[in-house]
């Protein structure tokens, strides 16, 4: 929380992206979905019975989520992969379930004081208020540097109206104190969740312990991330909650959630299909192939929509037992794309976009510059400092693709620049991506995974 002010910045090491001579040919399991693991526990630790996360993702941002529902008093244990909390020998045997596969969350009833520690993460920041609004006593909010920058009004200003109050010394940032006092009111609340689809998600998580439930209704421009928020509500379906949404005939902007008890859960986490991408991204670059096991059949994640963006850009795609295989073509297309739904695929489809043979253009993303970092700023410069040509529009990117040499890629802190940095090394030598280990913020050893891959790859011309 506090070691990035307290220190002078120590040099970000330097990462040599490795350059592929050919076609890529691999399997890649990805761990867990960020956005999945961060709902379930959140919905696990207000449920009125213990549950189950199984292969939950553990990564800085679901760390700093459990521990935050742990500070208020919730249990989060470290289990082997059985239906009992007592480990069965067969699952301790060399082979079998590793230690710490799943995740056991005991419900409680939360209390403060405590102190949250949000990181960078925009699902802590915002998801974990309107639960402290919900404990007995004080609960202190604070994160990194950046944390402070991001949008925070539509959370703090929905929670006072729904009868919370909030000592955020008048800014509607971090840091801040909700001052639980046990229960919440609830009922309608409306909001601006222009800049972020998290403020709606947030309300509607805890809205089933509110006392008259909650009403969420967005006011102001289009929301982008709608995927996401369809993810709250099918999650919070699937928990028992009973919830109004536009797309099932209600009023288009408005959500409701009536009070009721959640139950806990057996979940299982898919993969993070937006963690997929890059991998997805180094077969249609290379022309090569990477399969990724367990794609879901159906899913709310964002990351599917990756099936066909990147098919219109150059490859095919096959679902199957084995799970997703992309195939890339021998050839980047560029694209004409709105992304407002799917915003965190940005970096790396204008990565791909960089290497293409043709403009592109990404449309609906302005929020991007209120994410981990400005990201339509900081893929402008970083492409561009490898010689690229990017512009920024009003609402997006305009990429024009040349010849690319290598060079530093800044990171900011930014898991998808690290690996947005990382695809363009595929095809660029001499490229070294700063601070690599930021992918730790939802894809730890990023770096094995993508080594493992070239490592499977057959070395041969490049494609
Ligand atoms: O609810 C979620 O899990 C997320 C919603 C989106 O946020 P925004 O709507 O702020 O873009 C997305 O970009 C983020 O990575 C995860
Ligand atoms: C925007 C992102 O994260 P968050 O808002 O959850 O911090 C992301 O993962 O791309």
């Amino acid at each position: 929380m506090t070691d990035q002010t307290d220190h002078p910045a120590a040099p970000s090491p330097l990462w040599a992206a490795p350059t592929v001579t050919g076609p890529v040919d691999a399997t890649v399991t990805v761990p867990g979905s960020k956005s999945v693991t961060n709902r379930a526990l959140v919905l696990a630790a207000l449920s009125s019975e213990p549950g189950w996360l199984r292969r939950p993702l553990r990564s800085r941002d679901t760390q700093l989520m459990a521990e935050g529902l742990r500070t208020m008093g919730v249990q989060i244990e470290e289990t082997v992969s059985s239906t009992t909390s007592a480990p069965r020998p067969e699952d301790t045997a060399p082979g079998a379930a590793v230690a710490g596969e799943a995740w056991r969350v005991i419900p409680t009833t939360l209390h403060g004081p405590a102190t949250v520690d949000v990181g960078n993460a925009g699902t802590v920041m915002r998801f974990l208020p309107p639960v402290a609004a919900l404990a007995d006593g004080p609960v202190r909010f604070d994160g990194d540097p950046r944390s402070y920058e991001r949008p925070l009004h539509g959370v703090i200003d929905g929670l006072r109206t729904l009868g919370a109050r909030i000592d955020d010394g008048k800014r509607g940032a971090l840091p801040m104190t909700v001052h639980g006092s046990g229960s919440l009111t609830g009922g309608p609340v409306e909001i601006d969740a222009s800049s972020s689809s998290q403020f709606v998600s947030a309300l509607l998580l805890s809205g089933p312990r509110f006392n008259q439930g909650v009403e969420v209704r967005h006011t102001g421009r289009a929301l982008p991330s709608m995927p996401h928020i369809r993810m709250t509500i099918d999650m919070l379906r699937a928990a028992g909650a009973q919830v109004d949404a536009p797309e099932d005939g209600g009023e288009p902007n408005v959500w409701r959630v009536t009070p009721g008890a959640l139950l806990g859960r057996d979940l299982t986490i898919e993969p993070d299909l937006s963690n997929a991408q890059p991998f997805l991204a180094a077969a249609l670059i290379t022309g090569g192939r990477v399969t990724i096991p367990d794609w879901p059949e159906h899913t709310t994640q964002p990351g599917d929509a990756l099936r066909e963006i990147f098919s219109a850009m150059g490859g095919s795609c096959e679902l199957d037992e084995r799970g997703l295989t992309f195939t890339g073509g021998g050839r980047v297309h560029g694209i004409d794309v709105d992304l407002g739904d799917v915003g965190e695929l940005t970096p790396g489809i204008a990565a791909v976009a960089a290497l293409a043979d043709g403009e592109s253009v990404l449309r609906g993303v302005a929020h991007l510059r209120l994410h981990e970092t400005d990201r339509l700023a900081a893929l402008a410069k970083e492409i561009n400092g490898l010689g690229g040509d990017v512009t920024e529009t009003e609402d997006g990117l305009r990429i024009r693709p040349r010849p690319l040499h290598g060079g530093v890629f800044h990171t900011y802190d930014d898991h998808r620049l690290a690996t947005a940095g990382a695809l363009l090394g595929l095809a660029v030598e001499g490229v070294q991506v700063e601070n690599i280990a930021t992918t730790g913020k939802t894809l730890p050893d990023f770096p094995g995974l993508w080594e493992g891959m070239l490592g499977a790859a057959p070395v041969g011309e490049r494609a």
